[in-house]
């Protein structure tokens, strides 16, 4: 064991919190927040209990040693290029991001990019174990690394291994496609607890055990979870839905700061009675394309009014490389090119685009003065997007068009909810959020608010570890 294995809490993700972003000049890069919820949900969490993460810095053929970044202890894990392309680009993002994604685009399945996923994830296991002090609690996340928890457990079996998947888990006919099922599954099963967003991922799992690996399992409780019977030890399964920070963002939504630039970026947009709003990373299982095609045909049936509305979608670039997100982005600025063509005015588009990060602070002040937020996935694990709007309406102000299959659908009941394959469903939905009378839409935030400020992160997380660190 190295000198730096005194961490009795370890967090292991295929990215670290921050990304070296690459000087084009060969100069030493520039650390950024990384993109995504993962990070967003796991950076307080482990903040508040100093522990140490285990991830790829997000630039190739960097190698660095350990480092202390705010009190967190950051562990670097080198990716050569050929693996970012096989196990990041690949495997993770073009087999597996698609076929958990309902297949929303067809997945490849590639022999090379398998092996390649197998030996970046074994790196990733030796890192954690390096990592880990004896007897620590190490926190697996996500589909990059679902063969970390079996590889981990037979170098270190004395460690508590928990796996969180942050993306939806499939419908078994869909996992079924997947060449290598069953070694996924086995990889999992090195955990001795495996958690999901949804009860119904919780019993996909379960039903898969049984069927592929003929382990024994039984239900417990009414929320999908149950145990699974190995002989020597059993693996928990259960649903945990993520969240935020929600006090943090309520309270940074009612700052004079905020409130100030919310009241600026209204007078930026032209003093629109409506703003509609879009936040994502540009990705194909988010549905920009369906809430764009929606507020067209609104505008050209004359139901919406171009003099009274504006749009803002944020569109964080991601994953720039894989050709379906190229071809993405070439269509939606198309789409955008039109609506503006179509309707804006000199000096008033329509719809106002960003493809780059925005800081933190304006994307509160977004959210803040934002009239109706439009999260339309056409399936998407849980989406903070969502949760983040409504901390940041605890006045009552502001309505939330939600997705039926994201899964912060199943707690934010009160949103005007959508089949995003529905164009009509969607601009109905859009059309009574804009329209909605003040009263109801209130009690309908208040009630979305309140559930929020009280399933936040920490409570994620500590249901988790509660359950991952109690005896059995
Ligand atoms: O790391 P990237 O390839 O740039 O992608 C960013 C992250 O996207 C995904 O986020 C998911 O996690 C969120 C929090 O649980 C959840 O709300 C969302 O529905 C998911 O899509 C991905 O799962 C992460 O691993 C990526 O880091
Ligand atoms: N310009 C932007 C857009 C999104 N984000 C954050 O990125 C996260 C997106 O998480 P999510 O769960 O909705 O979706 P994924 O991107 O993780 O699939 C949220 O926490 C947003 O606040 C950001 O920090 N800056």
């Amino acid at each position: 064991m190295s000198e730096t294995s005194s961490n009795e809490f370890v967090v292991v993700a295929n990215r670290l919190p921050v990304d070296l972003e690459a000087s084009p000049d060969g100069g030493p890069g520039v650390w950024r927040r990384s993109p995504g919820g993962l990070v967003t949900a796991l950076e307080p969490v482990l903040r508040s209990v100093a522990g140490a993460w285990v991830g790829w810095p997000g630039t190739p053929d960097v190698d660095l040693e350990p480092f202390v970044e705010e009190g967190l202890t950051l562990h670097p894990v080198q990716l050569s290029e050929a693996e970012v392309t096989e196990y990041y680009e690949g495997f993770s993002n073009a087999t597996l991001w698609p076929l958990y994604h309902d297949a929303v685009i067809a997945p490849t399945f590639d022999r090379d990019w398998w092996r390649t996923y197998e030996k970046v994830n074994r790196r990733f296991a030796e890192a954690a174990a390096r990592a880990a002090a004896p007897g620590a609690t190490v926190w697996v996340h996500d589909y990059q690394l679902q063969l970390v928890p079996r590889m981990l457990r037979d170098l270190r079996p004395d460690l508590r291994i928990g796996y969180f998947l942050h993306i939806p888990f499939p419908p078994t006919e869909l996992f079924l496609q997947l060449p290598w099922r069953k070694e996924i599954l086995e990889g999992l099963m090195g955990a001795d607890l495996v958690g999901f967003h949804l009860p119904g991922g919780a019993e996909n799992f379960l039903y898969l055990a049984r069927r592929l690996l003929d382990l024994p399992s039984s239900p417990r409780g009414t929320t999908g979870g149950g145990t699974i019977d190995l002989g020597d030890r059993r693996v928990r399964v259960g649903a945990y839905p993520i969240s935020i920070d929600s006090t943090q963002l309520r309270d940074q939504s009612v700052a004079a700061a905020t409130k100030l630039r919310a009241k600026e970026i209204r007078a930026e947009l032209g003093d629109p009675e409506t703003i509609l709003l879009g936040v994502d990373r540009l990705d194909y299982t988010k549905g920009i394309s369906v809430r764009l095609e929606a507020l067209r045909e609104l505008l050209v049936e004359g139901t919406l009014d171009p003099e009274k509305v504006v749009m803002v979608q944020l569109a964080t670039p991601s994953r720039e490389r894989l050709s379906a997100y190229a071809t993405l982005r070439d269509d939606i600025e198309r789409q955008v090119g039109n609506i503006n063509g179509e309707f804006g005015q000199l000096g008033r588009p329509v719809v106002h685009y960003l493809h780059r990060p925005v800081d933190r602070e304006e994307l509160v002040a977004m959210y803040t003065g934002a009239d109706v937020m439009v999260v339309t996935p056409f399936r998407d694990g849980m989406n903070l997007v969502a949760k983040e709007y409504v901390a940041c309406h605890g006045d009552g102000s502001g309505a939330l068009v939600l997705s039926e299959f994201a899964g912060a659908a199943a707690e934010l009941r009160r949103a005007h909810v959508v089949n995003p394959h529905d164009l009509e469903d969607v601009k109905r939905a859009v059309v009574s959020a804009v329209g909605e009378e003040r009263a109801s839409a209130a009690r309908r935030m208040r009630s979305m608010h309140r559930h929020v400020m009280t399933h936040d992160v920490d409570r994620w997380a500590n249901s988790f570890l509660a359950q991952l660190t109690e005896d059995r």
